[in-house]
């Protein structure tokens, strides 16, 4: 049995880790921060965890989130998980950072996507949270940085590929489209039901922040520099991405390889899953589980790879994720609490 706590449990992310906590046979959660309903029981604010959450919300410097506690779940915005990281590891306490501020590895690369690193001095030991690819780092490291949600729909099925030399570094694009959770839980004018009801747009078109965490995993994958063109879109449901990706295959690479090289990488991986010929992903069938599922077609006319890649943005794309780095970095059984499986129509 492990004690955990989270800071920032009033947003989307912290609900989900709640939720699927809640559900852990080996861990205890014992505290959880909200500034705006500290001194609530979470019940109050999120009725679907009434009975099995029966805490209330603390102040994020509560001592209860600390004191005693095994690993903190930080689901905050960056810039305020780095403010808060320094003082978690003088305390002793292992972290799994949800926020982007531990991803990039390049402070100066950060800085121009983000705001100035604070504490950079930690950037070299966080491990990335990817553990299909990561898990012996993951295992040993006291700070886990989650990867980003539109990044591990992307990343997952490119980076066996480029490791396999199967495509071509150039000119890869991929084109996403997110649930309107994926912008977390705070008011804000374009993401009001009128403004996205019945609505399908793109935003972020000059360049998302994603794209250097993408930039940074599959150019480290590929062994040289990738650029990819990243294009985000919001879509008019709550949770779920899907990532279309287009890539030009290496010389004579046929699809039979690329089934081979995914089967390679993913054939022991419970959370990936590989669709046979002619099935394709949709959002729902992974909604609230903590799998990526992803499909491919070849283009005939152009000869370019089309890749399909879906997963729940809260889930695989940020607490399931989390909850998988947490189980390994406490010794514990990867999938526990993430065994759930998606909707039927
Ligand atoms: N939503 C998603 O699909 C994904 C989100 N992420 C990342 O996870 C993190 C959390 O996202 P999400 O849950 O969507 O965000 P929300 O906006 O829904 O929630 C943010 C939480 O952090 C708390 N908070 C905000 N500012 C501070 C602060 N300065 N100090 C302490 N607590 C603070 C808020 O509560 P209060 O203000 O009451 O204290 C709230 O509980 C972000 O870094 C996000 O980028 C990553 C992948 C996917
Ligand atoms: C739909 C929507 O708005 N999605 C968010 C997802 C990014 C996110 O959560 O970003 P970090 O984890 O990298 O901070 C966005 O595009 O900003």
């Amino acid at each position: 049995m492990a004690n955990v706590s989270i800071i920032g449990a009033s947003g989307y992310t912290g609900a989900e880790l709640m939720r699927l906590i809640s559900a852990h046979p080996d861990l205890d959660l014992k505290a959880v921060s909200s500034r705006q309903f500290c001194g609530q029981p979470v019940e109050q604010v999120f009725g679907a965890l009434g009975g099995e959450v029966t805490l209330s919300f603390v102040e994020p410097d509560h001592e209860s989130l600390v004191k005693d506690i095994d690993l903190v779940f930080l689901a905050v915005p960056h810039q305020a998980a780095m403010n808060a990281v320094p003082d978690l590891m003088a305390a002793g306490v292992k972290v799994v950072d949800l926020s982007a501020d531990f991803r990039i590895k390049d402070a100066s690369l950060y800085e121009k996507w983000y705001v100035p690193h604070t504490c950079p001095e930690f950037l070299a030991e966080a491990a990335y949270g990817l553990p299909e690819f990561n898990r012996e780092l993951i295992k040993k490291a006291r700070l886990t940085a989650n990867p980003g949600c539109y990044v591990t729909s992307v990343i997952m099925p490119l980076i066996p590929l480029l490791r396999d030399g199967l495509l071509q570094r150039e000119g890869i694009i991929a084109n996403s489209a997110s649930g309107v959770s994926g912008a977390g839980r705070k008011a804000s004018l374009n993401l009001i039901h009128g403004e996205v009801h019945e609505n399908f747009k793109p935003y972020a078109v000059a360049g998302h922040r994603h794209t250097p965490e993408m930039e940074q995993e599959l150019s480290l994958a590929a062994g040289g520099e990738v650029r990819l063109t990243f294009t985000p879109h919001l879509l008019p449901m709550d949770r779920g991405i899907l990532s279309t990706i287009y890539a030009k295959p290496a010389d004579k690479v046929s699809e039979k390889e690329i089934y081979v090289s995914w089967e390679k990488a993913f054939s022991n991986e419970p959370f990936v899953r590989i669709l046979p010929e002619g099935r394709l992903p949709a959002t729902k069938e992974v909604r609230g589980t903590n799998r990526v599922q992803i499909g491919l077609a070849k283009d005939p006319r152009s000869g370019l790879m089309k890749i399909f890649s879906t997963l729940d943005n809260i889930t695989k794309g940020a607490s399931g994720q989390a909850l998988q780095n947490a189980n390994l970095m406490l010794g514990m059984d990867e999938g526990l609490g993430l065994t759930g499986l998606g909707q039927t129509p």
